[in-house]
């Protein structure tokens, strides 16, 4: 593995070249050019994002401002193969302001990243951008969108949680996935009037070839690009809420390293929430309002009512690994985490069909259960919610087995006397419209723990 000093001893630079619009009867696609330059090399990154157009789409403003963002957020794909210290920006223009929202943005979303390439780094030190651009800043976005929303979904219990707590009350919501899974299509599916299919082409053979020759791989904040996608649909669909499905589990970190919150799902936390929120109201659009609508949720909540949902049951995937396939690979943290948040509120034996097998009684996923409930121990980095919720599960489930009848992983496991509270704090950190919380609020009050 090429190590991250060596790389950036070599000065290389990466430039965000172009950004642009190609638009046809059937077809919008957004295209972006990145370059990473080497010494005596330019290698050249495409990637591509396109939608099929139909009669609730307008694309007859100027949306540059947010096409440059959406480029400015893909870039960390390419970024981080050398992540070299000065980014160029030869496209559009960020102030102060904006360039030191980004570093917080780069930093804190690869933090994954650095920790796994043991990088030291600081925020100020990861990038310097370089605004090589004469024309002129971009304008604020103005259209006049309507009380409607969009819903991106990924397929797995979160997404389907806010899709059946909103459905009734919301018929016309927009459903949005973006190069979706057999999980996602089908909501989609339901849906062929309001469904939005996004197709995104990463530069992918480039990528693996860099991956191939040892240059840097790892996690990138996946969900700031579908924020900054989800803004510009919102615009040409003229749509004001973007409802995001992330919860207070979240915003837990993994690991903290040289100082630094590692945390896989950095992008879907509050403090990310809070700063997108700001950040796109501050210099993009003030039409478009980006908020999660189960924030106030842990994951055992959500799995809660995520039970009461059954005709969801065989065709959820939360897990990462197997969802391109379709299946529960049935060896990751998410399998796994998943499985330990539905244990109490679906029977096992349903619990067993959907995931093949009874995972707690599975001796090779020791160390995964480990990491998941002992909180001296690695929190996977994975989407997995917090030791606390972990335990309670657990301790709970652990409590219906008579001692002879103890799967596996329970046999060793000491339950936990944690006080972990399941009263929901709708005041707590969210930014939920007065009309979203009311719904949730009822929700939740139909749930006994
Ligand atoms: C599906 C998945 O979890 N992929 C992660 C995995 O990548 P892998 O190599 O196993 O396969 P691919 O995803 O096909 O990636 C191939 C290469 O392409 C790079 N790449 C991929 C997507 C992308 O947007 N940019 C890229 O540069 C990738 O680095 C590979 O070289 O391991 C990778 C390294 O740790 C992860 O980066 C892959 O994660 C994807 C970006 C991904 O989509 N992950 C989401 C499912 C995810 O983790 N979501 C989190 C949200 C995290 C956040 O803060 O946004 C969540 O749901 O909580
Ligand atoms: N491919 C995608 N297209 C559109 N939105 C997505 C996509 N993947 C994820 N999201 C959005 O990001 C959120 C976080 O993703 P995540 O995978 O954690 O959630 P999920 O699929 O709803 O449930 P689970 O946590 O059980 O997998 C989703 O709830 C969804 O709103």
């Amino acid at each position: 593995m090429k190590k991250f000093n060596e790389l950036r001893e070599q000065n290389n630079k990466f430039v965000y070249k172009s950004y642009g619009t190609l638009e046809n009867e059937q077809t919008i696609s957004l295209h972006f050019h990145y370059q990473l330059i080497e010494s005596d090399k330019i290698n050249d990154f495409h990637h591509k994002l396109s939608l099929n157009k139909n009669d609730k789409i307008s694309t007859d403003l100027d949306f540059s401002n947010i096409i440059f963002h959406i480029g400015m957020a893909e870039a960390i794909s390419y970024y981080k193969i050398a992540t070299p210290k000065e980014f160029i920006i030869e496209c559009g223009t960020l102030n102060d302001e904006q360039q030191a929202w980004f570093k917080k943005l780069y930093y804190n979303g690869l933090g994954e990243f650095i920790y796994l390439n043991n990088i030291a780094v600081t925020q100020d030190e990861l990038l310097k951008f370089v605004i090589a651009f004469n024309g002129d800043d971009f304008k604020e976005i103005k259209v006049a969108t309507q009380e409607n929303n969009i819903i991106p979904i990924g397929g797995g219990k979160d997404s389907l949680v806010s899709y059946e707590l909103l459905k009734d009350e919301f018929p016309e919501s927009l459903m949005f996935s973006m190069n979706p899974i057999v999980a996602s299509k089908a909501i989609l599916d339901k849906h062929p009037d309001n469904s939005i299919e996004l197709k995104r082409e990463l530069d992918l053979e480039k990528i693996l070839d860099f991956n191939k020759r040892g240059y840097l791989n790892g996690h990138i904040p996946f969900s700031s690009i579908v924020g900054f996608i989800s803004i510009w649909l919102g615009l040409i669909y003229k749509t004001k809420y973007i409802v995001l499905s992330n919860e207070s589990s979240a915003n837990e970190e993994n690991i903290i390293f040289n100082g630094l919150k590692v945390n896989h799902q950095y992008s879907k936390s509050v403090e990310f929430e809070n700063d997108f929120r700001f950040y796109v109201s501050s210099f993009i659009t003030k039409d478009v309002e980006y908020f999660s609508f189960l924030r106030p949720l842990d994951e055992i909540h959500i799995a809660k009512l995520f039970s009461q949902t059954k005709e969801h049951f065989f065709t959820f995937r939360s897990c990462n690994v197997g969802s391109k396939r379709n299946e529960w690979c049935g060896k990751c943290p998410k399998c796994l985490f998943t499985y330990i948040m539905l244990c109490n509120f679906i029977e096992d034996e349903t619990l067993h069909k959907i995931f093949d097998k009874d995972m707690l009684d599975d001796s090779e996923l020791q160390e995964l259960f480990d990491g998941l409930s002992k909180s001296d121990e690695v929190k996977p980095f994975e989407c997995v919610g917090t030791y606390d919720e972990v335990n309670y599960a657990l301790s709970k489930k652990r409590a219906t087995y008579t001692q002879d009848k103890l799967p596996f992983l329970l046999k060793n496991y000491k339950p936990v006397d944690i006080h972990y509270g399941l009263e929901v704090a709708f005041n707590g950190e969210n930014n939920l419209p007065k009309k979203f919380k009311e719904i949730l609020k009822a929700n939740v009050e139909k749930l006994s723990f």
